[in-house]
């Protein structure tokens, strides 16, 4: 017997010490299946006869060792080591989140690789009468006996049934298919002729393969950054060398797909939570063994196993969704990047909105700088229309110019875009005679009235009920909707505009599996005039036709408390704004607002988004906020306000021990409550990151002896996006 130190998807931070036999082929980075409490877990030998700290006597032994070569490779195993400690994650949990559901749950990888039969020796040597009262098992003997045939090739002329009946009388046996990477492309991939600016990006990235570089590429909407991403790719293909593109929505995963598809002849796949788990563990399969020559996936495809990967894109690399906002909070772009240190290959992240701190990199070469200022094909870029509300006799929320201007671009025969960041058809109902609003009883928000279904809706903890017949106050039966959500909105627009077809696109109406790819197919036929969405309107859809943009309220999103605000604001305008004009027709935009004279739009609108955010970087440096200095946060949560706070305090006690750190807090989280717990804050600034690490470790050692540790749920947010 031998030892092996494991490590167990448990929210512990040690690993744990098994026996197993000395024959068995053990290596880092397989899975085995061990005893654990009074369950069976999964977990990943993380050290082979480690010589300290067990006592072999007391130790239980492996049940099962689940692989022969390791699931998780050298490389990843040190990309994920390297997030255990930088997220001050359990490791355990980091390496089991990184492979596919089929693999956590420990099933045999064999079974899902591809299968190939052919004939055994009894079924070579076989008379051909023998199977004369069967014809299909005689046919499909007859196709056997030439050459094997892998499984897909066989099912398309003969069922599972047959195959099974002549393996059962072991005239076939089956193999499994050794894995081919993908072959370069035949015929070269035609693009487009490249702008002098996509030509230097091109090269620059050219230049960059085959070693560690980090490139931003800063393209205006419509620049054309795809199709440097595209001709960048090529010169890789004909290497057999492999492409990650991580993209941030699911729903720009399909026509991502479509365009590298259509211009490569190579396997292109696609890795996101809407596939099935077999479909994934394919995609992961075809990953490793290099048959996958292009993979487009959302923020997880990170963890896949290249077989040899030679280039990261980051497409829309400040957005949001590349940060995972639960349990192992990782940013995709920062791992992406240890990744391409790790592969010794470029990464190349692209926005026309980069984020701040990416900007920073770039701005003091760190990262290579690739500018587009300019749209692809010469169009402008859409012009900004502030439409100032005050005083204005609204119909339906849009002023009587906002309207004019819509008939006008219909009347062209193009399409106007809505854009409304609220879904539902009202974010509360409110009570006529006292005012009484809808709240949720959990969260300290109101419940969003949800006109179809009938339903109040939290959209924090996303408790739902019937909509009440009276007021939960004075028993009124006059309760209205207060305020506008997309799903009004379109009833509005429908009554305003009764004979133009109109395409709502949020998570509300894309719910429907299929619905997402209807409503974009609508928009992109032009059967859609009328387009009225959120934010997932403003993600990277190419939409020629679409002439003019209206967002119809920002006021809200104004003034707010998070020094990150005014960053995501001007990112969402500016994508937002960006669908226009991006045919031939030109593009305007139109801004509703109460507060034409706020700094944000007027330098949004006069000097555009690189503007805006180089000023912004020098507000970030006068008040050290990041990246001019590293931020992690605690949050507490409980349902005794008090306990969460007394835990942050004496955190807090704790962090002024160590030099070097500023502390914010303890404060209440700007939402309160959250599904019946309270919630609060303590926001610790450093401004050296080894520094901030060593103070994490040393209070995370501390705090969990401490008895109040139990009575909370905390979380520890290194680099937080969102500080709600
Ligand atoms: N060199 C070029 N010459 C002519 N047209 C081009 C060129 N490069 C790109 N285009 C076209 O410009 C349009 C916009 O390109 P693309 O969608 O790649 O822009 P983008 O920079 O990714 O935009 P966004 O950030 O807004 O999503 C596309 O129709 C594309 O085919
Ligand atoms: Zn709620």
């Amino acid at each position: 017997m031998t030892v092996v130190r494991v490590a167990l998807p448990v929210p512990l931070r040690q690993h744990f010490d098994y026996l197993i036999a000395s024959d068995q082929p053990c290596q880092i980075g397989c899975r085995v299946l061990v005893p654990f409490g009074n369950r069976q877990l999964v977990g990943i030998i993380w050290q082979l006869a480690p010589d300290d700290g067990f006592d072999a006597s007391k130790l239980k032994t492996v049940l099962q060792l689940l692989d022969t070569t390791p699931v998780l490779p050298p490389l990843l195993c040190q990309l994920l080591s390297f997030a255990a400690e930088y997220y001050h994650y359990p490791l355990g949990e980091v390496l089991i989140s990184a492979l596919p559901a089929l693999l956590r749950e420990g099933r045999n990888l064999t079974d899902y690789q591809p299968k190939a039969y052919r004939l055994t020796t009894a079924g070579l040597q076989l008379n051909s009468t023998a199977l004369k009262r069967s014809a299909k098992q005689s046919a499909l003997w007859q196709a056997l006996q030439s050459h094997q045939l892998t499984e897909s090739v066989l099912l398309q002329q003969h069922s599972r049934a047959t195959l099974k009946q002549l393996l059962d009388k072991q005239l076939a046996e089956e193999l499994i298919v050794p894995p081919v990477p993908f072959t370069p492309p035949l015929k070269p991939a035609t693009g487009l002729k490249l702008t002098s600016n996509q030509a230097l990006a091109v090269t620059a990235v050219d230049q960059a393969c085959g070693r560690f570089e980090r490139l931003l590429l800063e393209g205006v909407t419509g620049s054309g950054k795809t199709e440097v991403y595209l001709q960048s790719i090529a010169g890789l293909l004909n290497q057999q060398q492999q492409v990650l593109v991580i993209v941030p929505e699911i729903g720009l995963t399909p026509q991502t797909l479509a365009r590298f598809q259509a211009r490569f002849d190579v396997p292109v796949l696609c890795w996101h939570s809407a596939l099935s788990d077999s479909e994934r563990l394919h995609c992961w399969l075809q990953a490793s063994t290099g048959a996958a020559a292009i993979i487009i996936g959302t923020r997880s495809a990170l963890f896949l196993p290249f077989y040899r990967l030679g280039l990261i894109i980051i497409d829309e690399e400040h957005d949001q969704s590349l940060k995972q906002q639960d349990g192992f909070r990782y940013h995709a772009r920062d791992l992406a990047i240890k990744r391409a240190a790790l592969q010794h290959c470029p990464i190349l992240l692209g926005s026309a909105t980069p984020s701040l701190e990416s900007l920073h990199n770039a701005l003091n070469k760190r990262f290579i700088h690739l500018p587009l200022p300019d749209r692809a094909a010469g169009q402008a870029l859409p012009v900004f229309e502030l439409v100032d509300l005050k005083q204005q006799v609204l119909q339906f929320g849009l002023a009587s110019q906002t309207l004019a201007q819509i008939k006008k671009q219909l009347g062209l025969g193009l399409q106007v875009m809505l854009f409304l960041n609220r879904r539902g058809f009202a974010p509360a109902l409110s009570c006529q005679e006292c005012g009484w609003l809808t709240e949720c009883h959990r969260c300290s928000a109101f419940t969003t009235y949800h006109k179809q279904s009938r339903q109040l809706v939290c959209h924090h903890c996303g408790a739902s009920k019937a909509v009440p017949r009276q007021c939960g106050n004075c028993g009124s039966t006059q309760l209205k909707p207060l305020g506008q959500g997309t799903e009004q909105l379109e009833e509005n627009l429908q009554q305003l505009f009764a004979d133009v077809p109109i395409t709502r696109l949020d998570r509300d109406s894309t719910r429907r599996k299929g619905a997402l790819h209807q409503a974009l197919d609508d928009i992109h036929q032009s059967g859609a005039r009328l387009i009225v969405g959120t934010q997932m309107l403003a993600k990277g859809h190419h939409f020629p036709n679409v002439s003019l943009v209206v967002i119809v309220d920002v006021d809200g999103a104004l003034y707010s408390s998070d020094f990150r605000a005014p960053e995501q604001l001007a990112q969402l305008l500016t994508q937002v704004a960006g669908r226009a004009g991006r045919g031939s027709s030109g593009g305007k935009v139109l801004l509703q607002t109460h507060y034409p004279e706020h700094v944000l739009l007027q330098d949004i609108i006069n000097n555009g988004y690189a503007s805006f955010a180089r000023s912004a970087l020098k507000e970030r440096e006068q008040t050290r906020l990041p990246p001019f200095q590293h931020l992690a946060l605690f949050r507490a949560e409980a349902h005794q306000s008090e306990l969460c706070q007394q835990w942050l305090q004496q955190l807090a006690d704790c962090s002024r021990q160590i030099s070097g750190l500023q502390l914010l807090g303890p404060i209440p989280a700007p939402l309160e409550r959250r599904a019946g717990k309270y919630r609060w804050q303590l926001q610790l600034y450093s401004p050296a990151r080894p520094q901030l690490h060593t103070a994490l470790d040393n209070l995370l050692q501390q705090l969990h002896s401490w008895p109040l540790s139990r009575k909370v749920k905390w979380q520890l947010d290194v680099d937080p996006t969102d500080l709600t």
